[in-house]
């Protein structure tokens, strides 16, 4: 596609499917007529850029799209499974409307069918209609609220922002505190890393969610809608079972697999939830693994710096060693049976909180910082990290909320400091910050 802006014309139920790589920019204009993303209607008057994405543009009614930048590949698709999808949309919209049954939707499925993009879809229709769901991503692959490795639950008060998607809705609702989302730290991209504790952090997730529906109509009247990572037998993924009960699902849209569909129709027969059959989109594509690694460095980007629309600014921090507490949940670094005291059993590894060694194997990574109550000092010399690890009962700091988020960007071992990069200016005012997996080198 040339430079200039090429003129698409969509007639009633099509989509312009597109992909943009990430050295790219391209714009689009809605010209005449209504189209949405996702479920989100686009502005007459607003350009919307996109970069590093493949999305679609659909309209009910027609639309003329003006679109400047160059496409990896962009094409008009008249086979869609949107009808399908609006349907879910106004079945849910009844159950909404018929008290004491608000709908808790988990969408389930293979990697890459278009589970996060029907969730999306499902909770801006809600919005457009006034309602206020909950966005429950369980998905620490691709985390979409907030940086990998974590889980999140968000009220949508309005439709997810066109460009920036879950995180550009989280960076605009943080001001309040009960828009902001609430993050769990996972530390890992796949469940099965640590299926223990990703459940443990999915109880957390449902209590919290339980709270939050009891506390406000609005939400408790919409419900909620959870996205999942991608599953080829999601009838047999504990991740996906347990988080069914957990969040008392009433409703699984099982999309893109009819043996998958059919195995949990047949299992959870008779338990009150609906199981439902979604096809996948054409235009849902599979993403190497390459593409996923920028995916997810660009999220970091944005939770560090921002959106392209929204640009925010990030501090370079400096934070002594004496000062924090850096630990890790679930490590098999436990120590040998025999030198626990007497009679005192093994912690089972999954949720055993091990303190972290503070040296250069740390630049990278992402910290998640909680509001852990600061170790105790006595006169020992053991570090913050080993008393914590020590004196804290594992259940307070397993499933713990995430209040942020900071980058390693230097260890200094002859001052005994780490620099890291944070969203918020000034001091590290928490002390307790857990370590995971999860890593980001940050480009210029
Ligand atoms: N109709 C469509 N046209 C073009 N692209 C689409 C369409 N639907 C989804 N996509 C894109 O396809 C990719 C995969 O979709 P999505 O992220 O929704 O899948 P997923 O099942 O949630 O993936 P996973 O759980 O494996 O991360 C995304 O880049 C998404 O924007």
């Amino acid at each position: 596609m040339a430079d200039t802006a090429r003129e698409w014309v969509l007639k009633a139920g099509e989509e312009l499917r597109f992909e943009v790589d990430f050295r790219r920019t391209v714009s689009v204009r809605l010209r005449a007529g209504h189209a949405e993303y996702f479920g989100a209607e686009l502005g007459p008057e607003a350009t919307y850029e996109f970069s590093g994405e493949n999305g679609a543009i659909f309209s009910w009614e027609g639309c003329t799209l003006a679109v400047a930048g160059e496409c990896a590949s962009a094409y008009v698709a008249g086979e869609t499974p949107m009808v399908a999808y609006i349907n879910v949309h106004m079945a849910l919209q009844q159950q909404r409307r018929r008290q004491g049954a608000a709908p808790r939707v988990m969408v389930v499925g293979p990697a890459d069918c278009g589970k996060t993009s029907l969730a999306r879809l499902l909770l801006n229709y809600a919005a457009r209609q006034g309602e206020a769901p909950l966005f429950v991503d369980l998905d620490p692959a691709s985390a979409s609220v907030t940086v990998p490795g974590t889980l999140s639950a968000t009220a949508i008060t309005k439709t997810v922002d066109i460009e920036c998607g879950f995180m550009g809705h989280a960076a605009s609702s943080s001001a309040g505190p009960p828009e902001a989302p609430l993050v769990w730290h996972f530390g890992h991209e796949d469940p099965a890393a640590n299926p223990r504790l990703f459940c443990a952090l999915v109880d957390r997730a449902a209590a919290a969610v339980d709270r939050r529906l009891a506390a406000d109509a609005r939400a408790g009247a919409a419900g909620i809608v959870v996205d999942t990572r991608g599953s080829s037998d999601a009838g047999r993924d504990p991740a996906v079972l347990h988080a069914i009960e957990a969040l008392r699902i009433n409703v699984l849209a099982v999309v893109g697999n009819e043996r998958m569909y059919s195995a949990l129709e047949t299992q959870l027969a008779g338990r009150g939830i609906a199981v439902l059959r979604l096809p996948r989109s054409g235009g849902a594509v599979d993403r190497s693994p390459a593409f996923r690694q920028l995916l997810n460095a660009k999220v970091v980007r944005q939770y560090f710096y921002g959106t392209p629309r929204d640009e925010a600014a990030s501090f370079s921090t400096v934070v002594n060693f004496d000062d924090i507490a850096v630990l890790r949940v679930g490590e098999d670094a436990v120590a040998p049976s025999s030198t626990l005291p007497l009679g005192e059993a093994r912690r089972p590894a999954a949720t055993t909180v091990v303190p972290v060694a503070l040296d250069e194997s740390l630049v990278h990574s992402i910290l998640a910082v909680t509001d852990a109550p600061r170790p105790a000092s006595d006169d020992d010399d053991a570090t913050a990290a080993e008393k914590m690890a020590v004196d804290a009962p594992a259940d307070a700091l397993v499933g713990i909320q995430a209040i942020g988020f900071v980058s390693v960007t230097r260890v200094e071992m002859d001052r005994r400091r780490l620099i890291v990069v944070s969203p918020v200016a000034g001091r590290l005012q928490k002390h307790v910050l857990l370590h995971g997996d999860t890593k980001w080198m940050e480009t210029a």
